[in-house]
C-alpha cells in the first residue's frame, strides 16, 4: 500500500504507470540506427512507484519492492534511469536554484527490461515529481526536451496518458478515443534486451496505420488491432521462446479479444471487454503460472 506524503499540498510521490503498445510498426530506419516507429500507445493500472523524502545530504537512490532486487546495487547509481533525470533536471535548472537533497525510494513493482517502459517511466515519474517538489516549474516543452535525452519510450512516459507515438518516439499526437476495455499483462520472467530485439528483426518496414477517430466498443478496438501488428514480436519470439506460451495461454483465456506482445518484449497482454474480465482471467493465469508475472484491471484513469 502506497503511503502518500506531502509537504505544504505537495505530493511527495509519483506513479510511474506500465507502458503498452497496442500495436507497433516499425516504418523505417535513421541513418543512425535508430528506427521510425508508428504506435498506439496506452497506461495501464499497474505500475512502479517513486517517493521522495526530502534531507540535505546529496540525493540517493533506494530500490523496493518485488522487482527491486532485480536491479542491483549499481543499478541504483548514476546509471539509474532515475538519476539520470534527476541529473538533467538539476543541470537545466541552473546553479541558483534552490535543489534540495534526500532520498528517491523507487517500488519497482514492473518486471525489468520487460517492454512495458518500467525504466522510462521511473524516469518520467523523477521528471514530473521533481520539478514539483524542487519548484522548478521547467514546463512541458523543456520537461519534452529532457525526457528524449533519456530515451525513446521517455517522452510518452512524460505524458502518461494514451497517444500515438510516431518518430523514434518523441512525435506524440493524439490518440483516437478509446472504448471501456481491461487488460492483462503476462510476464515470463526472462528479461530481453531492447537492442537485441531490433537488431534481430528481418523484413522490411511497415506502413504507418490508418485509425479511426474512436471505438464503439473493445471489440472494435480489437478488430483494428488485429489487421495491424507489433513487429517486435517475431523476433522477441525468437530471443524468447516463451512469448508464444504467453501469447496463446492468454489468448485462451474466455472472453480474450486478442492478444499481442508490447514494445520490444517479453510482456504480453490481452484485451477484454471489461476490467473485471481482464482480472478473473488474470487471477486464472497467476494460479496456472506462479513464477510469471501477471496484472489484470482498467486502462488508467484519464486516458
Ligand atoms: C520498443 C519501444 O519500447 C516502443 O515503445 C521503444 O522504442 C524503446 O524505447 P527505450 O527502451 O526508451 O529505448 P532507448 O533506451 O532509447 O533505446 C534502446 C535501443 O533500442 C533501439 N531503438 C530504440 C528506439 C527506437 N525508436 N529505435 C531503436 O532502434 C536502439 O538500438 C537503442 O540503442
Ligand atoms: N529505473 C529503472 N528501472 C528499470 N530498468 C532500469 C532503470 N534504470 C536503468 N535501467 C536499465 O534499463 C534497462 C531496460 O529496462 P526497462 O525496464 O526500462 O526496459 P523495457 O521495459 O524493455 O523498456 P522499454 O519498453 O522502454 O523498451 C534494464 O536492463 C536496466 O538495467
Amino acid at each position: 500500500m502506497t503511503t502518500v506524503a506531502s509537504s505544504g499540498g505537495v505530493a511527495f510521490v509519483e506513479a510511474a504507470p506500465a507502458k503498452i503498445n497496442l500495436y507497433l510498426h516499425v516504418t523505417g530506419r535513421r541513418a543512425d540506427g535508430y528506427h521510425c516507429l508508428d504506435s498506439l500507445v496506452v497506461f495501464a493500472g499497474a505500475g512502479d512507484v517513486l517517493h521522495y523524502e526530502p534531507g540535505d545530504a546529496p540525493l540517493t537512490l533506494k530500490l523496493a519492492g518485488r522487482f527491486g532486487a532485480v536491479l542491483d546495487e549499481a543499478a541504483a547509481g548514476p546509471d539509474n534511469l532515475v538519476m539520470k533525470a534527476a541529473n538533467a533536471l538539476r543541470t537545466l535548472a541552473g546553479p541558483q536554484a534552490t535543489v534540495r537533497g534526500g532520498t528517491l525510494v523507487l517500488e519497482k513493482n514492473l518486471p525489468v527490461a520487460s517492454g512495458i517502459g518500467g525504466g522510462s517511466a521511473d524516469a518520467a515519474a523523477a521528471l514530473r515529481l521533481l520539478d514539483r517538489v524542487w519548484n522548478i516549474q521547467a514546463g512541458q516543452v523543456n520537461l519534452l526536451r529532457l525526457a528524449e535525452g533519456l530515451g525513446a519510450d521517455v517522452p510518452v512516459c512524460l505524458l502518461s496518458h494514451s497517444a500515438r507515438m510516431e518518430g523514434i518516439g518523441e512525435v506524440l499526437g493524439a490518440a483516437p478515443i478509446l472504448p471501456e476495455c481491461g487488460l492483462v499483462l503476462v510476464n515470463c520472467g526472462q528479461a530481453v534486451s531492447t537492442p537485441a530485439v531490433f537488431r534481430a528483426r528481418e523484413g522490411g518496414f511497415v506502413p504507418r496505420a490508418e485509425l479511426p477517430t474512436h471505438w464503439d466498443g473493445a471489440r472494435e478496438l480489437a478488430d483494428t488491432l488485429q489487421t495491424l501488428e507489433n513487429s517486435l514480436e517475431a523476433p522477441a519470439c525468437v530471443l524468447c521462446p516463451t512469448v508464444e506460451k504467453v501469447l496463446s495461454d492468454l489468448a485462451t483465456q474466455p472472453e480474450c479479444l486478442m492478444a499481442r506482445m508490447s514494445g520490444s518484449g517479453a510482456t504480453c497482454f490481452g484485451l477484454f471487454p471489461s476490467a473485471h474480465e481482464a482480472e478473473q482471467a488474470a487471477a486464472r493465469l497467476a494460479d496456472a503460472h506462479e513464477a510469471w508475472w501477471v496484472w489484470g484491471g482498467a486502462l488508467r484513469e484519464g486516458v
